[in-house]
């Protein structure tokens, strides 16, 4: 049996503005942090330790994993950073207020941008200025792969890869591995890993800095989880 632990970042800024965030590089807010100290203190007092660490691009998820593995005195595990951990690129919306979105485009439609894993968000333009063709950390990706907008099928499809090969090959290394991400790329891996249907990962969603333990079998079929 192995474990795996999943973890979503700690509460940023925006989560606090309830602000549409995607690939916006927002850091955590002081309640984040907090969060974040609490999860390795948490992961301390069960004894957990590991050998990698997975995270995002994204310094709310770097920072969470960096806070917690303090806690733990494991700075000096190698973590592996991929924008296909990134969350979800939510398009125009990023930036916007979720209510006010809700006040111009109803209630119903901003649901289906939030959670039908086959609805896409509006798209942005190439001249946006959010576009991530426009920042360096991105500049190895290929245009296909440089998003405009992402639905959860769609982030599934650039998170897999990631697990397949580099998530898995550390877990069949006999490796422990924490994976801290964010609401959407975490909630595909899931998908993927529970076998869950678009209608069961509509009822998903994860708190911010709470580590969830993944028991696997050898073919890394899910036995059990639960938050810790
Ligand atoms: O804004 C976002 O990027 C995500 C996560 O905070 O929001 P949602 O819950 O709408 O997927």
């Amino acid at each position: 049996m192995q474990k795996l632990v999943l973890i979503r970042h700690g509460e940023s800024i925006w989560n606090q503005e309830n602000r549409f965030t995607g690939w916006t590089d927002v850091d955590l807010s002081p309640e984040g942090v907090e969060q974040a100290k609490r999860a390795g203190q948490l992961l301390l007092k069960h004894g957990y330790n590991f050998d990698e660490g997975f995270t995002s691009l994204l310094k709310r998820s770097i920072k969470t994993l960096h806070i917690l593995l303090e806690e733990l005195d494991h700075l000096w595990i190698p973590v592996q950073k991929s924008w296909r951990l990134n969350e979800r690129f939510y398009g125009a919306l990023q930036g916007l207020n979720k209510d006010e979105t809700i006040a111009q485009y109803g209630a119903e439609q901003v649901q289906k941008w939030r959670r039908d894993p086959n609805e896409f968000p509006p798209a942005i333009t190439k001249e946006d200025p959010r576009y991530p063709g426009h920042d360096i950390r991105y500049k190895n990706l290929t245009e296909r792969e440089l998003p405009l907008t992402e639905n959860l099928s769609v982030t599934m499809d650039r998170v897999l890869p990631f697990w397949n090969e580099s998530i898995v090959d550390a877990i069949r290394k006999n490796q422990k591995v924490i994976v801290c991400g964010h609401g959407n790329s975490l909630r595909a891996l899931i998908k993927y890993i529970d076998h869950l249907n678009d209608e069961e990962v509509t009822q998903l969603d994860l708190p911010t800095g709470v580590p969830m333990v993944y028991e696997l079998d050898e073919g890394l079929n899910r036995i059990r989880h639960y938050y810790l």
